[in-house]
């Protein structure tokens, strides 16, 4: 792709037999705000350590405007990283801690001032350059590992679950203040995360990885309304999935009753996986639904109410703000166009 910064061409690896990565290609523009988001374990972290060169693929390649990076060390390539644990060093200052990388370049000391003094302006932390770090809060410390990561201006900055360390509140904060820097330097991002909220919030394009395989790449808005399988249905937002038999276009067997639906191309008496979010069930009079269950379970969740409906087969989740109390027998309807037809996840054909 032509306007590519950087793009990954299937990409393959190995720890100990086990294949961790198995054929990665991505194309990330300059700019982008690309978060690889997916279960512990599925293979973000090594991607981005790919990505930035600290680990080597068995096979595949990492080209970063068109030119070969395989063989390039991490400090020579436009690229730089914030970890979780941000390793600032704890015996020099705020300023000191920032300026470490222009020291190593040799720029002159007004430079280095006057650089220092813009990252800490850029992550609202001016007045803090004599600070001691290891007095700052960790909200503060990312700060600081964030600027110090800016500051030698690479093109690519990657960022590996930078906010898991933080509490909730202040997480949701530096999730604003990491888009908002992104934006104004307009440094190409690439962040893993394995948090669905905080991929949503941030992101331009996000890869959906599960078991090293990516499931899905598109805009939080692609992502969260048309899932391409039911594994990315499930990790970004709830959902029931049942196992259910597409009988033909427009209509699909599941729970042991056949539904209207609105999907077609799938052929006939296909296995799928059919996808209900829990906001799309409608409870009615037990008599009244299509399906009919018992309530097993009953939570306040602050807007809504989620209970647990157990049908003669499967057991749904359903999200509504009319409250049922448990043991009570209800009827479930969902309108054709809320079932969603999915083939089986890559996950389950792999
Ligand atoms: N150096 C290594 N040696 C052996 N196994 C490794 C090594 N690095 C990663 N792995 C394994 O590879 C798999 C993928 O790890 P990776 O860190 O890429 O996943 P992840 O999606 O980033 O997970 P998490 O969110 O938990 O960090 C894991 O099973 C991990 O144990």
């Amino acid at each position: 792709m032509a306007d590519s910064l950087i793009e990954l061409h299937d990409l393959k690896k190995e720890f100990d037999g086990t294949p961790v990565l198995r054929g990665i290609s991505l194309d990330i523009k300059s700019r982008e705000f690309v978060t690889l988001l997916g279960p512990s374990g599925c293979g973000k972290t090594t991607t981005l350590r790919i990505i930035g060169g600290f680990e080597q693929p068995d096979s595949g390649d990492v080209l970063f405007e068109g030119r070969r990076l395989n063989d390039v060390p991490p400090y020579r390539r436009e690229i730089n990283t914030v970890f979780q644990r941000y390793a600032l060093f704890p015996h020099l200052n705020v300023a000191e801690n920032i300026a470490f990388g222009l020291h190593i370049k040799k720029m002159n000391p007004a430079e280095i001032k006057l650089k220092t003094r813009e990252m800490l302006s850029l992550v609202g932390l001016s007045g803090f350059e004599a600070r001691d770090v290891t007095s700052l809060s960790g909200g503060q410390q990312q700060r600081v590992a964030i600027a110090r990561a800016l500051v030698c201006e690479p093109r690519v900055l990657l960022l590996d679950e930078p906010l898991g360390a933080l509490d909730l509140k202040l997480r949701k904060d530096m999730q604003i203040e990491l888009k908002r820097i992104q934006q104004r330097t307009g440094i190409t991002f690439i962040y893993v995360t394995h948090d669905q909220e905080e991929a949503l919030t941030m992101s331009d394009r996000i890869v959906v990885m599960n078991h090293g395989v990516i499931q899905q790449v598109g805009s939080p808005t692609d992502i969260y309304n048309e899932p391409e399988n039911a594994f990315v249905a499930d990790f970004i937002g709830e959902s029931n999935i049942i196992d259910g038999v597409m009988l033909e276009d427009r209509k699909v067997e599941f729970c042991d009753r056949e539904f209207e639906c609105v999907d077609s191309g799938f052929g006939h008496n296909t296995p799928v996986d059919v996808v209900i979010r829990p906001e799309d069930l409608r409870l009615v009079y037990a008599g009244d639904g299509l399906l009919q269950g018992v309530v097993e379970s009953i939570v306040f969740k602050g807007v809504h109410y989620e209970m647990m409906v157990r049908t003669e087969h499967f057991t749904f989740t359903v999200h509504s703000t009319m409250a049922e109390p448990v043991g009570k027998t209800v009827g479930l309807t969902v309108i054709p166009f809320d079932i969603h037809i999915m083939h089986r996840s890559a996950e389950a054909q792999a």
